[in-house]
This record gives C-alpha cells, sequence and structure tokens, in this order.
C-alpha cells in the first residue's frame, strides 16, 4: 500500500510519526511523504525506503497513492481534497481537520468507540475518514461503554481545554505568559517577608497589561478564557456545537440525537484537556454497574475510585500527559436524582484527540 502523508512535521504530524514508529507502521507500505515548503527536500527516517519530499499541492503526485493522512490543517484539505476528487482519485483520505467531517461522504474514527460504523462505512464504499475533534474524541474513550448500552439520556460537557488544542506557538505564548507573571514579582517572592496582597497587585498589573498575547488574544496563564473557536448565530461556540454533532455522527445515532452540549473553557493546561461531565441517564443503574460499564469498554480507559487521594493521584493533566491512558473518575450520584451521573475524566489531546485514531483508521485499511 502507497501512503502519502502530509503534515507530518508539524505537532499532531509529529505526534502521529512517533506513535507509528512505536507500533512499527510502517512496516509493510510504501511511505511518501509531502511538504509545503521544503520540495526535494530529505523524507524522515522511519526505517523503510521513502523518495525525497514531494509537493503537497500536486495533484499528479497525489493521485498516485492508495491513502492519504494529512495533519497539514483545514486549509490544505480546503485547497486541496476537491481537485484531487475530481481528477477521479479512488484512495482513501485520513485526515486531522475537522472540514470534512460532516459531510456525508465522510465518517468521523474512533474504532474504540465506533469500528461498527468504520467497518460499515468501508463495505458502502465510503472514502474518507476523519479523525473527531479531540474533546468529542476524549469523552468518548471515556464515557463510551455508557452510549454503548443506550444509557444517556442527555450529557453536559464542561471542559477545561489544553494550550496545546489552539496550536503549537499557543503552547510557546502559555509558558512565555507564565514566566511573564513570574518575573514581575521576582524581588517580592524571594522576599518572605513581602506582603501577598502587594504581591496579588503586581500580578495583576502585570496580567492585564504587560502578558503576551498575540496568540490567546488575551491573558491565559493565572486566568482562563471561557470561549474556544468561532461564535455561532445560537450563541453556542463551534466548539460546543462540535461537541453534540460530532459525538452522534460517531455513535450512528445522528437521525435521532442525544443532546450533548456545555461551555467549552480554555485553561493552562499544555496538552490534555479534562472535562466535567453531568449525565442523565435513562435510569438508575447502579454505580458499581456504571463503572464496571465504563471500565470494560476499551482497553485505555480506567476507572478511579471516588477518593481524594487517588484522585489527585491520577485525575490530573499532569499525570495523563503524553500517554494513551484515559482515567474516568469522581464518578457518583447527583443531588438532582439517582439518574444523574457525575464524571470527570482527563486524556492527552494529540494522542487519543488526534493521532491516534488516524493511526488506528490506516491499520485497520490495510487489514480489510
Ligand atoms: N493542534 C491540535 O490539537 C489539533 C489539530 N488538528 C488539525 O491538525 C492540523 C495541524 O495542527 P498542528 O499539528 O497543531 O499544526 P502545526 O502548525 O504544528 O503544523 C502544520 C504545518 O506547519 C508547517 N510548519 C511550518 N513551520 C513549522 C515548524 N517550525 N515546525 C513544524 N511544522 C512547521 C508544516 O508543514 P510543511 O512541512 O509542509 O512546511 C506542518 O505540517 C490543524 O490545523 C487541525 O486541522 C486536529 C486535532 C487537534
Ligand atoms: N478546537 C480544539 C482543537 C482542534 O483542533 O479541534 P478541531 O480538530 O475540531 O478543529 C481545541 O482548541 O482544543
Amino acid at each position: 500500500m502507497k501512503v502519502g502523508f502530509v503534515g507530518w512535521r508539524g505537532m499532531v504530524g509529529s505526534v502521529l510519526m512517533g506513535r507509528m514508529l512505536e507500533e512499527n507502521d510502517f512496516a509493510g507500505i510504501e511511505p511518501v511523504f509531502f511538504t509545503t515548503s521544503n520540495v526535494g527536500g530529505t523524507a524522515p527516517d522511519v526505517g523503510v525506503e521513502a523518495p525525497a519530499l514531494k509537493d503537497a499541492y500536486s495533484i499528479d503526485e497525489l493521485k498516485q497513492l492508495d491513502a492519504i493522512i494529512s495533519c497539514q490543517g483545514g486549509d490544505y484539505t480546503g485547497e486541496v481534497f476537491g481537485k484531487l476528487r475530481a481528477a477521479g482519485w479512488q484512495g482513501y483520505w485520513i485526515d486531522a481537520a475537522s472540514s470534512l467531517r460532516m459531510d456525508k461522504d465522510a465518517l468521523i474514527v474512533l474504532d474504540p468507540v465506533n469500528d461498527n460504523v468504520i467497518r460499515d462505512g468501508l463495505a458502502k464504499g465510503i472514502k474518507n475518514y476523519i479523525g473527531g475533534n479531540c474533546t468529542v474524541s476524549l469523552m468518548l474513550m471515556g464515557l463510551g461503554g455508557l452510549f454503548r448500552e443506550n444509557l444517556v439520556e442527555w450529557t453536559s460537557a464542561m471542559t477545561y481545554q489544553a494550550a496545546s488544542g489552539a496550536g503549537a506557538q499557543n503552547m510557546r505564548e502559555l509558558i512565555t505568559q507564565m514566566g511573564q507573571i513570574r518575573d514581575s514579582v521576582a524581588t517580592e517572592l524571594a522576599d518572605p517577608a513581602s506582603a501577598i496582597l502587594d504581591i496579588d497587585r503586581k500580578v495583576v498589573e502585570a496580567m492585564r497589561s504587560d502578558l503576551t498575547v498575540d496568540r490567546f488574544g488575551a491573558p491565559l496563564a493565572g486566568s482562563l478564557l471561557p470561549y474556544i473557536d468561532k461564535q455561532l448565530e445560537n450563541f453556542q461556540s463551534k466548539e460546543e456545537w462540535k461537541g453534540g454533532v460530532e459525538t452522534n455522527k460517531i455513535l450512528g445515532t445522528s437521525d435521532s440525537p442525544i443532546p450533548i452540549d456545555g461551555i467549552c473553557v480554555r485553561i493552562g493546561a499544555m496538552r490534555c484537556h479534562s472535562q466535567a461531565l453531568t449525565i442523565k441517564l435513562k435510569k438508575d443503574v447502579p454505580l458499581a454497574d456504571v463503572e464496571s460499564l465504563i471500565a470494560n469498554a476499551n482497553s485505555w480507559v480506567k476507572v478511579i475510585p471516588n477518593d481524594r487521594d487517588a484522585t489527585l493521584e491520577e485525575l490530573t493533566p499532569t499525570k495523563v500527559t503524553g500517554t494513551l491512558s484515559v482515567p474516568v473518575g469522581r464518578l457518583r450520584k447527583m443531588a438532582m436524582g439517582p439518574e444523574y451521573l457525575s464524571a470527570f475524566t482527563v486524556g492527552d489531546q494529540l494522542l487519543w484527540g488526534a493521532a491516534e485514531p488516524l493511526r488506528r483508521m490506516l491499520r485497520i485499511l490495510r487489514e480489510s
């Protein structure tokens, strides 16, 4: 199988390359690497022969491939995908960008949750397989067991999303802001006798006027940003809208959708998204059954006992970052009634949130 890689050196692409190397995914494929900036450059060393970098805008080159994985972004997809199909290309398009997700000719891939939907799509001849929004994929990796049993009447997801979701430059800006805050009170911090309210006042002054905000447009360090992505006419943010439409598309329930809504918030975490969920179950399911349905849904989800020590040890972005583990904790029945379940989940938004579903889709294609 001849597989093209576009966007392989970006942040999502690099995580994808790393995972493919770990899983020996390059064995048995003919990789061809593309670039928008360095045609003719040396392809990355992935342990198998690959030609020099090819032009990512060359429809003639792209047409030669059986499958293409793009982590280059929505603008690139918008520029190239239509032309490639118009040129008669019949190969498989696997993409991290959101542009094609809701197209009727595309499926959103998250095979530990919707393997049946993907295999159905392959049998029907669908050729476009798109990774889901990171928050949606991570919520479903965590809570998929309850959806699979058709137990969810509705869900409210309140998110705590990492800087990485906004891009590599935003991660740098967050760290820069943290350093600027610290630097604004370096003298006072070094003096144990300095008054905390003086430190606080200087920090707030720095946050309001001195921080670098070129990427986020507002201070994130020491604060939070309760709006992610564009504003829609119904006053949802686009990120919040994706929570509902993408979840139902992944589950194959778009015809009678499960209501999913909430508020998406950017916080000062690096690359793990967290979510506080309120789930209205269709009936009163004993908590022990809820825990076992969640825990047995896939190999990566892990139920964390709802006690303080275990929660602070296991259920934080710091613990989860860089791993495929998706812990779910704070599970309890809420004061509103026995059908109301609370949950908190954390996941690495560059792994299950972006690269991993694409890598696994390529595997499914190769094995089908
Ligand atoms: N960030 C995220 O959390 C998620 C992103 N996505 C999707 O993936 C797309 C790509 O995101 P992301 O990986 O964050 O984007 P990046 O900005 O990290 O990379 C995109 C491209 O920028 C070019 N580039 C220019 N300068 C550099 C540099 N110094 N280092 C590396 N690459 C550089 C590369 O193209 P070239 O080699 O051709 O020059 C690269 O493929 C997004 O637009 C989005 O559609 C999806 C899910 C999550
Ligand atoms: N919007 C997400 C990241 C992302 O890339 O989402 P999408 O793949 O839906 O564009 C965030 O900011 O955390």
